[in-house]
């Protein structure tokens, strides 16, 4: 049977000590969809990804994944997860990009367990879907933070994920290698069908990739497709934001491919 959500949220809330941090968050992720979660700094983006993932767990509130309440989920494998700041390696780390990719697999086979015997052509293909391929026997530190944040994807994607789930994977990439950082995104999201929630701070720059978009500030204050949100007036997202936060600008489709 088909579960009709990846992921779903019902009243989640979360504090750690006395700060509240998420206050009865409902949320529905489907199949295909590419959801961008946007707030401003200290809003809670990072803290519900990792309740998603099950790293924190709410004080109150359900969450489904895939159909199951996730205190039974055990296919854990099918979120990937790129966290924060992942690709801050120095020139002197070493492991191998074949290598920081094959750890990935720990996830599906389990800790001191063999290696699958597919696993080399499963390690190549998840380079290949990243466009990192000729780069396996390089050590990982001697790549710049782009090339280290698609490494950490494709390690991510042996463990053959339903869902990927990164959180501010731009940070440290340089201005003309974002698109096709979020190219690549696209693609993976549009041709192996892979669910993607993205916390970001590029608005215009994911715009064209996405399908939906969540605004977070311990609430959740918009939810729906991006047309929609593009139909709200400025003085809405500015009352939720105590700032002003851009429009969703079409003509982000129309940029370089880089
Ligand atoms: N381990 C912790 N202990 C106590 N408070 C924490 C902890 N981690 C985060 N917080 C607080 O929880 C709030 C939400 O943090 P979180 O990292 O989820 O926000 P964010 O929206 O991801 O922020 P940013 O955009 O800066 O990454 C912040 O006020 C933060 O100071």
């Amino acid at each position: 049977m088909n579960a009709p959500y990846d992921i779903e949220l019902h009243n989640v809330s979360f504090q750690y000590d006395q700060t509240i941090v998420l206050k009865n968050i409902s949320l529905q992720v489907k199949q295909g969809d590419f959801l961008a979660v946007l707030g401003p700094n200290g809003s809670g983006k990072s803290t519900l990804l990792k309740i998603i993932l099950g790293l924190l767990k709410p004080s109150s509130g359900n969450i489904n994944l895939f159909g199951e309440d996730s205190r039974n989920f055990k296919k854990r494998e099918w979120l990937g997860y790129v966290s924060q700041k992942s690709n801050a390696f120095n020139s002197g780390f070493p492991a191998t990009v074949y290598e920081v990719v094959a750890s990935g697999l720990v996830k599906k086979t389990g800790l001191f367990k063999k290696y699958p015997k597919n696993a080399a052509k499963s390690i190549e293909k998840a380079l290949q879907s990243v466009g990192m391929v000729d780069f396996m026997n390089q050590s990982i530190g001697e790549l710049s933070g782009g090339q280290q944040q698609r490494i950490f994807i494709a390690r991510a994607l042996v463990a053959d994920p339903k869902c990927l789930i990164l959180d501010e994977p731009t940070v440290g990439i340089d201005h003309q290698h974002v698109q096709s950082f979020y190219n690549m995104l696209a693609e993976l999201n549009r041709e192996q069908h892979l669910t993607i929630i993205l916390v970001t701070h590029d608005v215009d720059t994911v715009s064209s990739r996405i399908s939906h978009v969540a605004c977070l500030n311990q609430t959740i204050h918009f939810h729906g497709f991006k047309n929609d949100f593009n139909q709200l007036s400025d003085e809405d997202r500015q009352a939720w934001y105590g700032h002003s936060v851009r429009k969703i600008h079409h003509h982000a489709k129309s940029e370089g491919t880089q």
